[in-house]
């Protein structure tokens, strides 16, 4: 199919019920035409799976599901809503439509329990509390077992795995479920909880609900919905089987070519094959050191590039904050004065929301930029445009940074890191929501950087991504269990090491 054939309503009811239908809508914010006449068709029971690259239109055509933008043009229509009737976040909600969003949107201050009730617009009476503790509390047990939650728990304080699990089950407290809808839901989780999850909703499309999911982990889609379709620039490019369809054969479709400068990460491929690892990340002496709760020690050189791996939330994020801000009295800490870190959650303590891209990008980069006291603004655009080409940050460095799609926003985090010329950069899961093509050319631009001399430590939730390190230590409870070079680096290698009980020595 290509872009100039959307306005063909693209069916997934295989002759039974539809339960909502898309007809030829667009939507435009400013000059960026985000969707151009996307028509959809969406069975009972069936799973959907969306893809495409970063800015392609995915979460603003799931917004318009949800009832929580309008379309300019165009319709949607859900079964047992009156026809014509205003399509409002109110009214999707009343026909059982369900979003869980990319950028988690919990209340710091406030426990899960209170969060899940927030979300909840049913009559709360006095009692409200008992209930939605009781409810948030089952709906977890049921999709998430052995989640380590407590309903009690403040939500600013859980890592970002358990606040993704509690953000999927609010979602999931209602009673009439028809439609429910997933934004990258897997992002934050690790490989048990994601598989828990999936498990969860085949079970209820069995049921009859329906389901959205947007994802740039390819093999999950694949593995999981039942009809795929790619986007790309605001359309729908095409359709795919579930479950057989080639991972290659989404990319292909999915394109990603959206800057002119895409020369510039290959030279730094072909020009990294012909150099050798720095002789100081084999065998230099440590420029950081940090000791667990048990005296095991993890230790980094100049040029090395270290991951941090194991189940999600075992304690990585908090190494990384240990070695981002190791306190003054700290003497199991010892870091290079000048780093710079790609933050877990974005908005809570990544983007300055009121900023451009260019002054997001720049912000830490002082010493590149500023000359006698002075910042050159010229310099700073000049930098900022250099890492929007290198990244294909969409959007350009001149758009307001809200205006960019989460993948987008996320991509200016890292070339923030990066652009900061620190020795050490500290990244926490960075990767969330990044299309496939970029993340390529990011582990390329990584092994680049260390091999200027710079040392990377690397959390990621997705353990494929360790390969790309020197070193790997596997965490649990908070401690270090194993430690291997990154060519031993499998996902069952350390999935087997998260889980091993008899863990004696390090290994
Ligand atoms: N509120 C907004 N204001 C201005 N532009 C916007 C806004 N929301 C989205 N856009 C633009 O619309 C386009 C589509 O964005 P969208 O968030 O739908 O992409 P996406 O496919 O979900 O990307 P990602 O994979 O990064 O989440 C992008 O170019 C984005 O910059």
């Amino acid at each position: 199919m290509t872009s100039t054939e959307t306005t063909a309503i693209v069916d997934g009811t295989r002759g039974g019920t539809a339960l909502l239908t898309v007809d030829a809508v667009s939507k435009r914010y400013g000059k960026t035409q985000a969707l151009s006449t996307v028509s959809v068709e969406l069975g009972e029971g069936e799973i959907l799976g969306l893809v495409g690259h970063n800015g392609a239109g995915k979460s603003t055509l799931v917004r318009l599901l949800a009832g929580r933008e309008a379309s300019d043009t165009g319709a949607i229509r859900v079964a047992g809503l009156p026809e014509g009737a205003a399509f409002t976040a109110a009214a999707a909600e009343r026909a059982g439509i369900r979003m869980v969003y990319q950028e988690l949107a919990l209340c710091p201050d406030l426990t899960v329990a209170e969060n899940a009730a927030l979300s909840d617009r049913r009559p709360t009476g006095a009692l409200w509390r008992r209930r939605a503790e009781r409810r948030i509390q089952d709906t977890l047990d049921e999709v998430f077992p052995g989640h380590g939650i407590s309903v009690l728990d403040r939500s600013g304080e859980m890592p970002m795995a358990q606040r993704q699990m509690v953000e999927i089950a609010r979602a999931l407290c209602t009673d009439r479920l028809r439609l429910l809808i997933l934004d990258e839901p897997t992002e934050s989780l690790g490989v048990d909880a994601a598989e828990a999850l999936y498990r969860y909703l085949h079970r209820r499309t069995a049921d009859g609900v329906s389901a959205v999911l947007v994802s740039h982990r390819m093999h999950e889609v694949v593995g999981h919905s039942d009809r795929i379709l790619v986007m790309k620039d605001g359309s729908i490019v095409g359709q795919y089987p579930g479950g057989t369809t080639a991972e290659s054969t989404l990319l292909a479709a999915m394109g990603g070519e959206v800057s002119t400068d895409t020369g510039t990460l290959e030279r730094v491929e072909a020009e990294l094959d012909d150099q050798e690892q720095p002789a100081a990340a084999r065998e230099g002496a440590a420029v950081l050191a940090l000791t667990d709760s048990r005296g095991r020690e993890l230790t980094a050189r100049p040029g090395e590039i270290i991951g941090l791996a194991g189940l999600a939330g075992q304690g990585q994020e908090g190494v990384l904050a240990r070695l981002w801000a190791p306190g003054l009295l700290s003497r199991s800490v010892t870091v290079p004065s000048s780093r710079a870190y790609v933050p877990g959650d974005r908005q809570v303590s990544g983007i300055f929301p009121l900023w451009t891209v260019a002054e997001n990008l720049t912000i830490a980069a002082t010493r590149a930029l500023g000359r006698f006291g002075f910042v050159s603004g010229a310099r700073k655009r000049e930098l900022a445009s250099t890492w929007v080409d290198m990244l294909r940050v969409r959007g350009g460095a001149a758009a307001p940074i809200t205006s960019l799609s989460g993948g987008n926003q996320q991509k200016v985090l890292i070339a923030r890191a990066f652009a900061a010329d620190a020795e050490l950069v500290l990244l926490d899961d960075p990767f969330r929501g990044v299309d496939v093509a970029t993340k390529n050319e990011i582990y390329t631009l990584m092994k680049a950087e260390a091999r200027s001399g710079r040392t990377i430590v690397w959390y990621s939730t997705d353990n494929k991504e360790m390969a790309h390190c020197d070193r790997v230590y596997v965490f649990r409870a908070g401690r270090i269990v194993s430690e291997m070079p990154g060519s031993d680096a499998t996902e069952q290698r350390i999935i087997a090491d998260s889980f091993d009980e008899t863990e004696g020595e390090l290994r």
